[in-house]
């Protein structure tokens, strides 16, 4: 799928813009704070209803007005239809082909990103929760399904968490609660455990490919209750959250469920978070970024668009290549950079390059 245009109204630093894009490769290029990134966040939220830097939806408005908007135009293979999605202290609203939809989750789904930026080079070695909001992000892209079920879980626990910490806690509520929370992680976790597995199938092959067949990429669900494919998953679940009913009233949260779900990554057999070089690290992260392109288009049929935030400088010549061999031809993408001469030659052929100054963007056409 192709972005062919972007308006973007009182987003951030952009008082107004209208842009219309490259099919293959568009270059956002500036000096720092002038609104590169804040380009690729409107796409971004474009695309997942939300933002990949901040939770908190007034900080996308900018400054000292009260909405803010997004458009642009999408076209698939076989079509071409506008999205839209407005930011006011209201929240938030938005459209598929002029229709307003009832929930988010539906309006996701339409324009697929894969976004890397150099947070991502810290999904091997970062925090459990980097890894969560991969998992998140990524399944949720495929499935409405995973969105509509982490969304329930999510407020129920919210729900559960404030009871444990009132001063009576009464169990039967508890187990209500957890009869419906086991019913959503349920969900969950299955979908997160296919995901990985299909993922993990993907980035081995691209792995093989930049390790020169050297490496082997095998990628684990550290899920949180340990589930056994010949069990009744949500069964198995509830009767967890059962033995936990007591310790979590003393401790006033909840302690197990898919909210504290990991993913672990392993090179030849050996923990790439505890043993692997940073080189190997970074190619992990690599593999599996490019293999979320490939179980999009795997997923729904179309490629998705890439978004590369300030994240070329980071990666070697050899990487990059390996990067330009995957999306060449296939993948719309937009990247952030300073300067073009980060940049490996052999990407820089069928281009288009925008210059961010102050909140406006010059075409260099
Ligand atoms: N809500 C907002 N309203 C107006 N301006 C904003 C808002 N949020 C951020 N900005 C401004 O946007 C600018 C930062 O833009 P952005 O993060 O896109 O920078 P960048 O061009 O990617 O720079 P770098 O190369 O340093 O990452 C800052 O000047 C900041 O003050």
């Amino acid at each position: 799928m192709i972005l062919e245009s972007l308006n973007v109204h009182q987003f951030r630093n952009y008082e107004s813009l209208n842009i219309h894009f490259h099919p293959k490769l568009n270059i956002f290029l500036g000096n720092n704070a002038q609104g590169k990134t804040n380009l690729l966040e409107a796409i971004y939220v474009l695309a997942l209803a939300k933002s990949h830097r901040t939770s908190k939806d007034r900080e996308l408005m900018m400054f000292d007005t009260d909405e803010s908007y997004i458009n642009g135009i999408v076209r698939t293979s076989n079509q071409s239809f506008p999205l839209s999605i407005s930011i006011s202290k209201q929240g938030k609203r938005a459209k598929v082909n002029h229709l307003e939809v009832a929930k988010l989750s539906e309006f996701i789904g339409h324009l697929n990103v894969v976004l890397f930026a150099p947070e991502d080079l810290s999904i091997v070695k970062g925090s459990p929760q980097v890894r969560r909001k991969f998992l998140n992000v990524e399944c949720g892209q495929i499935s409405k399904v995973y969105l509509n079920a982490l969304s329930q879980y999510q407020k129920l626990l919210i729900q559960k968490n404030h009871y444990l910490k009132e001063r009576q806690v009464d169990p039967v509520m508890i187990d209500v609660l957890n009869s419906q929370l086991s019913e959503h992680a349920s969900v969950i976790m299955a979908k997160r455990s296919s995901f990985i597995r299909m993922i993990e199938t993907f980035a081995a092959e691209i792995h093989r490919d930049i390790s020169n067949h050297k490496e082997m990429l095998s990628i684990a669900y550290n899920a949180n209750i340990k589930i056994d494919d010949n069990e009744d998953l949500k069964t198995t679940i509830k009767s967890v959250f059962d033995d936990y009913i007591d310790k979590e009233i003393e401790r006033m949260q909840t302690l197990v469920g898919p909210h504290r779900d990991d993913v672990i990554f392993f090179i030849n057999g050996k923990n790439v978070g505890t043993y692997g070089s940073q080189g190997q690290q970074r190619t992990t992260a690599l593999s599996v970024k490019l293999a979320e392109i490939e179980l999009i288009y795997q997923e729904t049929g179309e490629y998705p668009i890439l978004l590369l935030d300030d994240v070329l400088s980071e990666l070697d010549e050899s990487r990059q290549t390996m990067l330009l061999s995957t999306i060449k031809n296939r993948v719309q993408t937009f990247v952030t950079t300073p300067s073009i001469s980060d940049i490996s030659h052999d990407i820089l052929e069928d281009m288009e390059t925008f210059t961010i100054i102050d909140g406006t963007v010059n075409d260099e056409r």
